[in-house]
């Protein structure tokens, strides 16, 4: 951290006491069960970094996750553009062939990273952040040299492959045993028997009551809000489509169109090749009242991650085409 580095006045309790931590260089774990404000301390904490003229990289381990905290994923900041397949490659391949400059750029720049929603994040991918920060920033110290701030709940979801993050080398390196553990549940404070009964699910002490409770709320009559979710790819499509066509008002189509920068692929070559490596439909139909979510960062300077969801409020005509306006649920 740089000498002299002054925290904004006004900083209490957990948020100064983390804040100082970073300031004395040291890493920090935070963790506590679902609703005692793991993200909000996250976001407390960065506002008062950045103010005191840190540079704070925000991530997290999904694009919910990363909507969540105000930042991107883990894999879009490190550069990791093949996803999960860079931790398993050479790490010299990585280094030198897979993270774009950009992203180089932005691990030599970090002084402090934060992750939240690091339950999910797997010990390998961790270890290979590690090795590729250390690298970009020609550091043998843990992480490069930059402060880490970890938040999450390893009793909650584990990583969808892999080891958990604390059985890695680093994580025993920077942290040890140390945590800071959030133990005030703000959420659900007003549904005690609920509230209850999470925390009794989150560490295996369900009694036969509580899953009888879950048991009664079991409906076939959902309500249109649901979230649903599916094993498979096409499950989700068909539901989607079955929903969409719920919908009253014009169904509208969209073209997706490819534009070629280099000039050793036609024009078939590249749509193939992009309609192979991704799963974005090539014609979307929209009508009014449809959910949406964002695929990419691409709109992240306007504040909207991946991960954003959105609802079509109306078309706009312009000429022959129709422009969809969204709305977007703002976690900010
Ligand atoms: N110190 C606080 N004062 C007031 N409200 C708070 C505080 N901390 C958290 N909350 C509120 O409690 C709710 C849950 O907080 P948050 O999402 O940060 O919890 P979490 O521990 O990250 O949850 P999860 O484990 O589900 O990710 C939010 O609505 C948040 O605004």
């Amino acid at each position: 951290m740089p000498a002299g580095t002054v925290l904004p006045k006004g900083l209490s309790g957990e948020t100064l006491r983390v804040c100082r931590k970073v300031c004395d260089k040291k890493g920090v774990f935070a963790t506590g069960p679902p609703g005692s404000g793991k993200t909000f301390l996250l976001r407390k904490i960065i506002r008062a970094l950045r103010d005191a003229g840190l540079t704070v990289a925000v991530c997290g381990t999904s694009g919910v996750a990363a909507n969540m905290v105000g930042g991107i994923t883990a894999h879009s900041w490190a550069g990791f553009i093949h996803g999960h397949a860079d931790v398993s490659l050479p790490l010299d391949h990585v280094v030198h062939e897979v993270i774009p400059r950009a992203a180089k750029g932005r691990m030599r720049d970090a002084m402090v990273l934060v992750i939240d929603e690091i339950g999910t994040m797997s010990a390998e991918f961790l270890e290979r952040l590690d090795e590729v920060l250390r690298s970009s920033r020609t550091c043998s110290t843990p992480f490069g040299g930059v402060v880490v701030i970890f938040a999450g709940d390893f009793l909650q979801l584990a990583p969808p492959v892999g080891s958990f993050a604390f059985c890695s080398h680093v994580w025993r390196e920077v942290f040890g045993n140390r945590a800071t553990e959030l133990s005030t549940t703000w959420r659900h404070v007003n549904d005690a028997v609920l509230l209850c009964l999470l925390l009794r699910l989150r560490v295996g002490a369900q009694t036969d009551d509580d899953l009888a409770l879950l048991a009664s709320r079991r409906t076939d009559a959902l309500p249109a809000s649901a979230v649903w979710l599916t094993t498979h790819t096409a499950l989700a499509t068909a539901k989607s489509d079955t929903e969409l066509d719920k919908l009253e008002g014009q169904a509208v189509t969209f073209s997706a169109v490819d534009v070629i920068i280099a000039p050793y692929i036609s024009m078939a070559q590249a749509s193939e090749l992009l309609d192979d490596g991704t799963d974005i439909v090539r014609r979307p139909i929209l009508r009014v009242g449809a959910v949406v979510a964002v695929h990419s960062n691409y709109f992240l300077s306007r504040g909207i991650p991946a991960g954003s969801r959105g609802v079509v409020e109306r078309f706009l005509s312009a000429g022959p085409a129709q422009i969809p306006v969204f709305t977007f649920v703002s976690f900010q």
